[in-house]
């Protein structure tokens, strides 16, 4: 029998946290700031952008939503940047992911300030999560599911450890925040090209999915007892529904809720601690950067 992971309130719980933190930054004459730029249509960044948006107001966060058209060029897109860099109303910037084709990604994020960059996806703040250094910041998703992990009383010392998925949004820095010191997971990456995927996760205690493939993980990959946490986030069409599709995650849930001793939903798992985690790391940035 399985535990639900509740993300959606571990997350309220987070935000009260950022409550109380605004109103402190507020009495020492500190409003921080967000500004989100999201180019493009994309219909799922759209709704994440809306999301993240209501939150600030929600928390006294003072938010800049910025949507540029598909054709906005690369270096109409860096001029944003660099304005917002400039801005002492903003503490924190993100450029929301994927833009448009034409954009070389890598490139704007390298443009962001990095004492602004709470996404935590600049190479600055990259080799602060390698080097354990706290006045990084640390990418929002991955941030969430050890937040989770914690309020689940998950053991992870000397636990083993299986991620799937090498992202520098999801799976990579999952991995180094699970290997850390006071942390001390044994940590396993597992990709595309691994050789028995099934085998491998099977061994994991704490087994964490961010692949982006709908319903992957099967009950025959889950441990009898282990911590499984779906970062996935999926869409799949649903006629059933008014939207015309449901979400679901990497994992195909209520089979292996069946064997792990405690699991994440999708919705209301990873995705609002991602959010959550974004309003905490927008926090940290505008009391450091004062
Ligand atoms: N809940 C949240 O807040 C968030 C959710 N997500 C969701 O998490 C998922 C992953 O996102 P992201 O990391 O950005 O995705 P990417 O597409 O960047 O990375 C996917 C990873 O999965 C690996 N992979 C792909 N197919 C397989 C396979 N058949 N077997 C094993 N590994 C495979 C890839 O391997 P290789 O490197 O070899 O190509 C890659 O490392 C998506 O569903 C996304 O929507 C993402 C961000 C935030
Ligand atoms: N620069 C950048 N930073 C990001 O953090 C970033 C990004 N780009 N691009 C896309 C991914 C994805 N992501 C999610 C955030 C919230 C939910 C979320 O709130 N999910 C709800 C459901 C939302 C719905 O109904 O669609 C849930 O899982 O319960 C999901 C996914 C942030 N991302």
């Amino acid at each position: 029998m399985s535990k639900v992971i509740d993300g959606k309130a571990v997350a309220a719980a987070v935000l009260e946290e950022c409550r109380t933190e605004v109103e402190s930054l507020k009495a020492d004459g500190i409003t921080p700031g967000l500004a989100v730029v999201l180019v493009g249509e994309d219909p799922a960044s759209q709704v994440y952008v809306g999301s993240k948006v209501r939150t600030c107001g929600d928390l006294g966060i003072y938010s800049r939503k910025i949507e540029l058209p598909t054709e906005t060029t690369q270096e109409e897109l860096l001029k944003v940047v660099a304005d917002l860099n400039a801005d002492p109303a903003i503490h924190g910037i993100l450029v929301q992911s994927p833009p448009p084709k034409h954009i070389d990604e890598e490139a704007v994020v390298r443009a962001l300030d990095p004492r602004k960059d709470v996404d935590g996806f600049h190479p600055e703040n990259v080799a602060k999560l390698a080097l354990e250094d706290p006045t990084g910041f640390v990418p929002c998703t991955p941030a969430g599911c050890m937040r989770l992990l914690k309020e689940a009383g998950v053991e992870t010392s000397g636990a083993n450890a299986v991620v799937i998925g090498r992202s520098m949004i999801v799976g990579k820095p999952m991995a180094l925040l699970l290997m850390a010191r006071g942390v001390d997971a044994t940590v396993t990456v597992a990709h595309s090209r691994s050789k028995d995927l099934a085998g491998i996760c099977r061994e994991a205690d704490i087994l964490v999915a961010a692949v982006g493939r709908p319903e992957m993980v099967k009950a025959d990959w889950v441990k009898e007892g282990a911590v499984v946490i779906d970062v996935g986030i999926n869409r799949v069409d649903d006629a059933s529904k008014k939207r015309g599709y449901r979400l679901t995650g990497d994992v195909a849930y209520e089979e292996c809720a069946e064997k792990a001793s405690a699991i994440t939903p999708v919705p209301g798992g990873v995705g609002p601690m991602t959010i959550a985690m974004l309003m905490k790391n927008t926090l940290q940035s505008a009391r450091q950067l004062g």
